[in-house]
């Protein structure tokens, strides 16, 4: 795989997610995180949305921050004048290229739809900006009208071309298909945006990159459009772990930035959320924890602090002796085989009349007779 850029537009497809809005303040400060971690590159908005977005937009662009910024734009120049007022150097020009689509926006006029691009990217590419164009629908366009278009715009100065899975529709095996023709067609770099329609954002992102895409859109806890997009995390880690990968992040903030935009978005993150939940390093169940505790490996795929996280273990429904036995031991209780027994079986009740596991002084309130070390009782 080629050395890997993350082009992270939780501040335009995140917050395209419905019922969500973020402040000046919100932005500004989500835009600071990802470029202090080590963001390559950050879509920051929609300029041509004038009011609070473009004032969002502009004070970002004042930031002076080390990654890269891009404002997201139809094939408008309106759109793109609104980009350079608010400072933006980047522009990506986004245009429909599938059949249903162009029926839809461009009355099914194939000449104009590549006229409006035409006259964007040379406008944007006047102004000396960095032009990147968003093939929207690309994974439902007819392959050949994708290609002529990708190479046009690469004709036309354009610096990279967007895949967009718009709807989520594709899976690991076509997107490798459709992304590697395209690589193989094209000089500029490929840039792969992947939805979550069908759970597979993350998957289909990096069965690009696979492919030969070098840039890849994530959004922070996947949020975005319906069911999101590729999580900055999930990508992230996956780069790192599987792929040995070193993007430069600072990946033991990503619990921390994942918090931030589960507040600033109101979008709670599930417990089960790879990488990020609640849950994606805590360990109830009895033959899991006694796994854990003889070696961490044997149920984490990796070690919890490199994403942020401590290992939890607790105790409830599913639990066994093990755990129940080690977590009395810490708070100095000792008890023989049967006691554990009789604790292990009420906090099986407990947990079930609670409909959650116990926190640790209800675990210790379930013993009948407590032998605290050292011979205190
Ligand atoms: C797949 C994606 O996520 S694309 C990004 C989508 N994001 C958003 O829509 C969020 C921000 N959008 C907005 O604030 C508004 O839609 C604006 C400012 C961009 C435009 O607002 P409005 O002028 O009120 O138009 P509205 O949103 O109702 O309709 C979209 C118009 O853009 C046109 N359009 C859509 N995509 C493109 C494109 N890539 N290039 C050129 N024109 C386009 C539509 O055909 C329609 O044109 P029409 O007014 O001539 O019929
Ligand atoms: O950049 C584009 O062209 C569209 C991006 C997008 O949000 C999508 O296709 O879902």
């Amino acid at each position: 795989m080629n050395e890997i850029q993350i082009n992270d537009t939780t501040l335009r497809d995140g917050e395209q997610a419905a019922g969500v809005a973020f402040t000046v303040d919100e932005k500004v400060a989500l835009a600071s995180f990802m470029d202090a971690i080590g963001i390559h590159e950050l879509e920051v908005g929609i300029p041509a949305m004038g009011s609070e977005e473009a004032r969002a937009i502009s004070a970002i662009a004042n930031l002076d921050l080390r990654t890269s910024l891009i404002g997201w734009n139809r094939a408008v120049r309106s759109d793109i004048e609104a980009s350079i007022a608010c400072g933006l150097k980047r522009v990506h020009i986004s245009i429909p290229v599938s059949e249903i689509q162009i029926a839809a926006k461009f009355q099914g006029n194939y000449q104009a739809v590549l006229q409006r691009l035409r006259e964007a990217v040379e406008f944007a590419v006047d102004q000396g900006l960095y032009v990147a164009v968003g093939g929207e629908d690309s994974s439902r366009a007819d392959e050949s009208f994708l290609t002529d278009v990708a190479l046009s715009i690469e004709s036309w100065g354009a610096s990279r071309f967007r895949f967009c899975d718009t709807v989520g529709i594709l899976d690991p095996m076509k997107t490798s298909q459709k992304v590697a023709h395209l690589v193989s067609q094209l000089s500029i770099p490929v840039e792969m945006h992947t939805h979550n329609d069908f759970g597979l954002a993350t998957a289909n992102a990096l069965a690009g990159l696979q492919a030969g895409a070098t840039s890849v859109n994530t959004t922070v806890n996947g949020l975005g459009e319906r069911a999101g997009n590729a999580a900055l995390e999930e990508v992230v880690m996956v780069l790192k772990q599987m792929y040995s990968l070193d993007l430069g992040i600072n990946t033991r903030r990503l619990r921390e930035l994942s918090g931030f935009v589960a507040q600033a978005s109101g979008c709670p993150v599930p417990p089960w959320k790879a990488i990020v939940g609640e849950n994606a390093f805590a360990h109830e169940a009895g033959i899991h924890a006694h796994g854990i505790l003889k070696n961490p490996n044997t149920y984490e795929p990796f070690a919890p602090e490199e994403v942020g996280w401590e290992r939890r273990l607790v105790v409830g429904k599913h639990s066994g002796r093990h755990l129940v036995s080690t977590v009395l031991q810490q708070n100095g209780i000792t008890l023989t085989t049967e006691e554990i027994a009789t604790v292990l079986e009420a906090v099986r009740n407990l947990s079930v009349q609670f409909k959650r596991s116990l926190t640790v002084e209800e675990l210790l309130n379930l013993v009948p007779q407590r032998r605290i070390a050292h011979g205190i009782s």
